[in-house]
């Protein structure tokens, strides 16, 4: 019997998506004498190649002693590796508690002095979130029988693959892609919050894909820290049993050392056939100046190695594997990849037009049945980026696609305006996916961009009966009406966890937002669970804020997309000085557009009235002869003009664009 169990009536009622109710599977069966239940408690460890010890940073060897032979991947067979990721609701610790897993196996050095060591870009570590999943692979030793290592009993290597996921709904993306290669998770939650919306999210992702559930309740050294709410909470919302909870502070390692026995005995192992010809799952890429793409590649069947012969089942192009190796946390060769492997490989791929996320890469010289691959990727905010100066076009186009290598979820079609010139139709999975789009475009690549009004999809019927999607309202014929006989827009089904008191304003807002709710249940006696569809559009911007500050921080939120709902829609144009600037075109609901497009002008007026003003008195109040404050000035001034486009004699600045969506 799998460690995550039997599921309630109330969490198959929570089922994100009903349809899957059909493909509910019991948890992977436990291998050979794994079976064993556990309430965790610590097991003996020692680091394969490294010595033994019992306590947590007792492995002491750096990335640095490691050659491409030092790591010896034939001792691994399936039986040998776990594959799982940690996942959780934002800022329950999950990327905490993967630097304790990677200091307590050796793969870095304990007090590296880089907390939160695998979120490495920039926008992570300025943001403190997590974004892109990171895979790290680990070695431990471990004695079945629980027995000590260092005592003389004899243990066992076990190869170890973590996979650190993004909490945010806007990347949950990350999170399913990441779970195709994991047989098991940790299901994170921290002590004092509790279960919030996106453990919701998240549980459900993992139970759809079948893996093992391990709930692990983290932050106990918190003062408000409640454990045992905490267990009732799982038990009620997820059948997950109280007893099977891990209990961790990953800030004082408290408890830590039950984690990695945890996982070596529940989690099954990777069920492909070593046998078999090689099926390896592209899982992620990214771009690198001098090797070109690296891939990241999950060996489902069969074994890889450097030299082999490797074609796309997507492209049917074929490549020589140049490099290979795992994630040791940094790039480390092997020169081998076996059965259930996860790690990397080089092979001259140049763009993401090759490397294809969810492709199946096999020996040139067999042919064999494609993977299954991943669920397509739903676009629900489309907003146009152009070069903020339009001679830029054709650098912009490559940073776009090096960057896109990396983040696959991003969709990108060239269009052109009139306001703008040549630039891109990019669709994100959300407002903040596309702000960390443009934050990364600009720090990896240092492109400067204007982006359009972020606008949902819709869908506008014609009276010949054809259907259009509309991804840019630019597009549409300014008398729309005429013609259109129906308009759909898009919806999700969100999840909101707050605490009770607060359910009379947070029904307010949702209906205010045209929501419906769909359910209503207590969690415990404080916290309640809703269910509301609305209309995407009406959450896009500034609704968890405003759901946040009515309950004081404490409502938790998810969403998942839904079906297309009727609506009465139409496009609002905007004129500067007797022009239309096509840039700035949205969709709005018949009954808000007069109110809107009155207080978007209000809005507009102030914003290019402030940016001309500040445009003459750059040097006003600099007095005397300081030199390098007025150069200062003049540039900062220079760089803001970069973020500005001319239509007619209008200046308009990258503001004024975001200001339309909040007030639409
Ligand atoms: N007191 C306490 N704080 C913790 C613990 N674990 C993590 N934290 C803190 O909680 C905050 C969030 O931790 P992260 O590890 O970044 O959380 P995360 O779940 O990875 O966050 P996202 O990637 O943004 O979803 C950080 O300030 C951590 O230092 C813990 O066990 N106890």
């Amino acid at each position: 019997m799998g460690y995550y169990r039997r599921v309630s009536s109330h969490a198959l009622r929570s089922l994100k998506c009903p349809s899957l109710l059909t493909r509910l599977s019991p948890a992977p069966a436990k291998f050979g004498s794994l079976s064993r239940r556990s309430g965790g408690g610590s097991g003996a460890f020692s680091s394969p190649s490294f010595g033994f010890g019992y306590a947590y940073g007792f492995c002491s060897h750096s990335r640095s002693n490691l050659k491409e032979s030092a790591i010896d991947l034939i001792q691994y067979p399936p039986e040998r590796i776990r594959n799982f990721s940690i996942i959780a609701h934002v800022d329950h610790g999950k990327s905490t508690l993967a630097d304790r897993l990677l200091e307590l196996t050796g793969t870095i050095k304990k007090g590296h002095g880089q907390p939160q060591y695998l979120d490495k870009l920039q926008v992570e570590r300025e943001r403190g979130i997590t974004v892109k999943a990171q895979t790290a692979t680990m070695f431990y030793n471990y004695n079945l029988d629980g027995l000590k290592a260092d005592e003389g009993h004899e243990t066992q290597a076990f190869l170890l693959n973590l996979v650190d996921t993004p909490g945010h709904v806007d990347f949950s993306y990350e999170v399913s892609r990441s779970l195709a290669a994991c047989q098991g998770a940790l299901l994170v939650v921290d002590a004092a919050q509790g279960v919030q919306a996106q453990t919701v999210a998240n549980f459900y992702l993992a139970f759809e894909s079948g893996l093992t559930i391990i709930p692990v309740i983290n932050k106990i050294d918190q003062p408000t820290a409640d454990p045992e709410r905490v267990k009732a909470q799982l038990m009620s919302m997820f059948d997950l049993d109280p007893s099977d909870a891990l209990l961790t502070s990953a800030k004082t390692g408290q408890g830590l050392e039950q984690v990695l026995p945890a996982v070596i005995r529940h989690i099954a192992p990777p069920p492909g056939k070593s046998n078999s010809p090689l099926r390896m799952l592209l899982l992620d890429s990214y771009y690198d100046e001098y090797k070109g793409v690296i891939c990241h590649v999950a060996v489902v069947d069969g074994a890889v190695r450097k030299g082999d012969k490797i074609s796309s089942a997507g492209t049917g192009q074929s490549y020589e594997v140049l490099d290979i190796g795992v994630m040791h946390p940094e790039l480390t060769p092997t020169g081998v990849l076996l059965t259930g492997q996860v790690g990397y490989i080089v092979s001259g791929m140049r763009s993401t037009k090759e490397a294809r996320i969810g492709d199946t890469l096999y020996h040139s010289r067999n042919t064999v049945e494609p993977l299954p691959g991943f669920k397509s990727v739903k676009h629900m905010v489309f907003s146009g980026v152009y070069p903020a100066d339009g001679s830029d076009f054709e650098a912009l186009n490559h940073a776009i696609e090096r960057l896109t290598c990396n983040d696959a979820s991003v969709s990108i079609s060239k269009e052109s305006s009139t306001a703008l010139g040549l630039g891109f139709r990019c669709g994100f999975l959300g407002l903040l996916h596309m702000d960390v789009f443009h934050q990364r475009l600009e720090q990896e690549y240092g492109a400067h961009v204007i982006s359009t009004v972020p606008t949902v999809p819709y869908i506008f019927e014609y009276s010949d009966g054809s259907k259009l999607e509309v991804q840019n309202p630019a597009l549409l014929p300014s008398n729309p009406k005429s013609r259109v006989t129906a308009c759909w827009e898009p919806t999700v089904i969100a999840t909101i966890i707050i605490p009770s008191e607060y359910v009379g304003s947070v029904i307010t807002l949702c209906s205010e937002r045209r929501g419906q709710q769909l359910e209503y249940s207590f969690i415990d006696s404080q916290r309640v669970f809703m269910k509301y569809r609305l209309p995407l559009r009406e959450i896009v911007v500034d609704f968890y804020n405003e759901l946040k500050s009515l309950t004081s921080g404490y409502a938790s939120f998810d969403y998942e997309d839904a079906d297309y709902q009727q609506s009465d829609l139409v496009k609002l144009d905007i004129l500067l000085n007797g022009q239309t600037v096509d840039a700035m075109a949205t969709i709005v609901h018949n009954l808000k557009a007069q109110r809107v497009g009155r207080e978007l002008v209000e809005k507009l007026r102030k914003f290019i009235d402030r940016i001309s003003a500040m445009r003459k008195n750059v040097l006003a109040k600099c007095y005397g002869g300081d030199v390098t404050r007025k150069r200062k000035l003049l540039e900062k001034q220079k760089e803001g003009k970069k973020r500005m486009k001319r239509v007619g004699s209008v200046d308009i600045p990258q503001e004024a664009f975001h200001e339309i969506l909040k007030v639409t």
